[in-house]
């Protein structure tokens, strides 16, 4: 079983926090993403262009089903929990679920210069906040835990993580 899932919007550092703090307690991390990159051999940008949003999430759904009976620490990609099966399951998993979450100008910074995510290139700066409002509703619903990063660094997220999951046990 996972010992935590993190959910919330692109560039609310799911990936960096989530390898973080499995590093720190010395767990794997998985992270959706990865777990389709490997299967597939490419990248999430190229099965956007080449197979579709409708493919992606396919592939992710997959990758969720098989990643939750794991060990460790498990970083979702943002648009997971909106997928209505994948909505379920983060509902129903005993795994505690931590949202980790950003405003909208602490997104356009993070994701100022990267090009590694479709959506953000689709969408342009208005679109992704609206998304993120599209969104939120969901992220909330599904998380046991919310920590707002906006004025944290990574190691400050981990950190709080730590206590939040103590609390929990
Ligand atoms: N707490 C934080 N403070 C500042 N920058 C961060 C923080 N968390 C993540 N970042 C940066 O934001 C970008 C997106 O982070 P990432 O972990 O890929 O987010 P996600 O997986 O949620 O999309 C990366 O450049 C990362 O270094
Ligand atoms: O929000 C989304 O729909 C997506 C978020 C990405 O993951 P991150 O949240 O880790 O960037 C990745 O799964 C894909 O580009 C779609
Ligand atoms: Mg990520």
């Amino acid at each position: 079983m996972m010992r935590a899932i993190l959910v919330g919007f692109m560039g609310s550092g799911k990936t960096t926090v989530g390898r973080l703090l499995a590093n720190q307690i010395q767990v794997p991390y998985h992270d959706l993403d990865d777990v389709i990159v490997h299967r597939t051999g490419k990248s999430i940008q190229q099965i956007f262009d080449d197979e579709g949003e409708a493919t992606f999430r396919m592939l992710e759904h997959d990758a969720l089903m098989n990643s939750l009976g794991d060990e460790g620490i498990l970083g979702t990609g943002g648009g997971t929990p909106i997928q209505p099966a994948n909505f379920e399951l983060l509902v129903q998993t005993t795994v505690p679920v931590i949202l980790l979450d950003v405003l909208p100008e602490t997104i356009l910074a993070r994701l100022r210069n990267d090009s590694g995510r479709p959506l953000a290139k689709k969408l342009g700066l208005a679109g992704l906040i609206d998304l993120k409002h599209q969104r939120d509703d969901r992220y909330n619903r599904v998380s046991d835990i919310r920590i707002a990063t906006d004025h944290l660094t990574p190691e400050q997220v981990v950190e709080k993580i730590m206590q939040e999951l103590s609390v929990l046990k």
